[in-house]
């Protein structure tokens, strides 16, 4: 499994933290998580990270002083702060001193996320996951599994979340196999209305029932002795199941209608984005009929746990996209900061939809970040609003500080650590 990008939260309030750490390793990056300013500088000095969030208030003092203390090991990390509501020329002050930015406390976490993202946009963390190393990394594992699976001839049960390939995975076993040259049969078991369930898996005679003008192959007899790839295994009716349980057992199997049982001489592999264990405890799902299917059991594993794996793939859909007619293109590194840290639901499916949809809509041959998540232009909206915000405490600071003095500006601008000039025109944009 390979790590995302890492972001180093220095907080100490536990459920804050706690939420964030949660929500960050969700979004497929390496959180650590330091309550004190010595265990933030211990994290900084030992480690190299490609995002600082910073409190300001902490229990041994300042975020201030982590700051000015790991400048030679933060280098260009981008460091943000956040910020309670009213120590705002605190983070002013930081940020002139070359903090990337700040956020004022509660803060949308959503709008945390994005800001991560785009600090990683474009930076050299681009180049991390175009290495050769990174890229020559990928689904060594697995690869050797489907391998070993392939020789043995034992079901298997493919298990991950929608889109990660499993039936790629299941063709690639099936093409490895000794099968290679029978039928491969994909089923998918979630599509077939339950009234049709048995006729389609195990065919029907003439006049089997009404309707039934013409003797039907079913799945079993199709797939011959070659692969009857049983995708949502998980969907599956109990009737069904218990069906699927005895032809697993002994073999046979007897069409609608038919006085004579036929003998299914194929391989079964299933596969499931369902919580199988989930449904077996609901008894949704038969315990027997699991053992039988997972005889061999491979994860694949979401994109987002993956990540080395994208810019192989982006590059492949290019080309698929190419062959099929479309004009050449490339992916920017801004794309490809994007592309590797996003979470991807939808795993390799969303990657390849993304990829064709762009290639429709963008303007020119190179994919921008924006191309291939239309969506983060709704997002700069959200900044916008961030940028408000951030002008309304300004503000407030500005004005508390002129009234704590009494109307005398140049002291008001030296209490907040900014110019007369500055305090002047942040005055004038209110
Ligand atoms: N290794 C891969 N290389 C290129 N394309 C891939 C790869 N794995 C998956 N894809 C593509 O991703 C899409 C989804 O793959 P697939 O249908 O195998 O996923 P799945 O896990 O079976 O999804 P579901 O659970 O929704 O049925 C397909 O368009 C497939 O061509």
């Amino acid at each position: 499994m390979t790590a995302g990008p890492n972001v180093l939260l220095i907080e100490d309030d536990e459920i804050l933290g706690g939420a964030m750490i949660q929500r960050l390793t969700l979004e497929g990056f390496t959180a650590t998580w330091a309550k004190t300013c010595q265990q933030g500088l211990g994290a900084l000095q030992t480690r190299s990270f490609d995002f600082v969030l910073s409190d300001i208030v902490l229990p041994d003092g300042s975020g201030e002083s982590v700051f000015i203390s790991a400048q030679p090991w933060l280098g260009n990390t981008p460091i943000v702060f956040a910020t309670a509501f009213g120590e705002v020329e605190q983070a002013v002050r930081l940020v002139k001193a070359g903090a990337d930015d700040y956020i004022i406390k509660p803060y949308d976490v959503d709008e945390l996320v994005a800001t991560i993202r785009a600090s990683l946009t474009g930076r050299t963390a681009t180049e991390r996951w175009k290495s050769p190393e990174v890229a020559a990394s990928p689904s060594a594992h697995r690869g050797d599994d489907l391998r070993r699976a392939a020789r043995s001839d034992l079901p298997v049960l493919l298990v991950g979340e929608t889109g990660v390939g499993k039936e790629v995975a299941a063709r690639e076993l099936h093409a490895q196999s000794l099968r290679s040259k029978a039928p491969f049969v994909a089923v998918n078991c979630g599509a077939i209305p339950a009234e049709l369930l048995e006729s389609q898996f195990f065919g029907h005679e003439k006049g089997a029932f009404t309707g039934a003008t013409y003797a039907h192959k079913g799945y079993f007899e199709e797939a011959a002795d070659g692969t009857l790839f049983l995708d949502e295994v998980g969907e599956l009716d109990l009737r069904l199941q218990s069906a699927l349980l005895r032809v697993l057992e002994g073999g046979d199997y007897r069409p609608v209608g038919a006085s004579r049982s036929k003998r299914f001489q194929g391989r079964i592999v299933a596969a499931t984005n369902a919580d199988l264990k989930g449904l077996r405890e609901g008894r949704l799902f038969r315990d027997d009929l699991y053992y039988r299917l997972a005889v061999i059991e491979i994860a694949i594993p979401p994109l987002r746990e993956r990540r080395h794996e994208i810019a192989a793939l982006a590059e492949a859909f290019l080309c698929e996209a190419e062959h099929s007619g479309a004009a050449k293109a490339a992916i920017s590194d801004d794309a490809l900061s994007a592309l590797v840290s996003h979470h991807w639901p939808g795993n390799i499916r969303e990657l390849r939809n993304r990829i064709q949809r762009a290639l429709v809509f963008a303007e020119g041959t190179v994919l921008r970040a924006e191309d291939l998540f239309p969506e983060m232009r709704l997002q700069s909206k959200s900044t916008t609003a961030l940028a408000a915000t951030r002008r309304a405490a300004e503000a407030d600071a500005i004005e508390k500080a002129i009234v704590a003095s009494g109307g005398r500006i140049g002291e008001a601008a030296r209490a907040l650590g900014i110019s007369r000039t500055t305090l002047w025109s942040r005055r004038q944009k209110k």
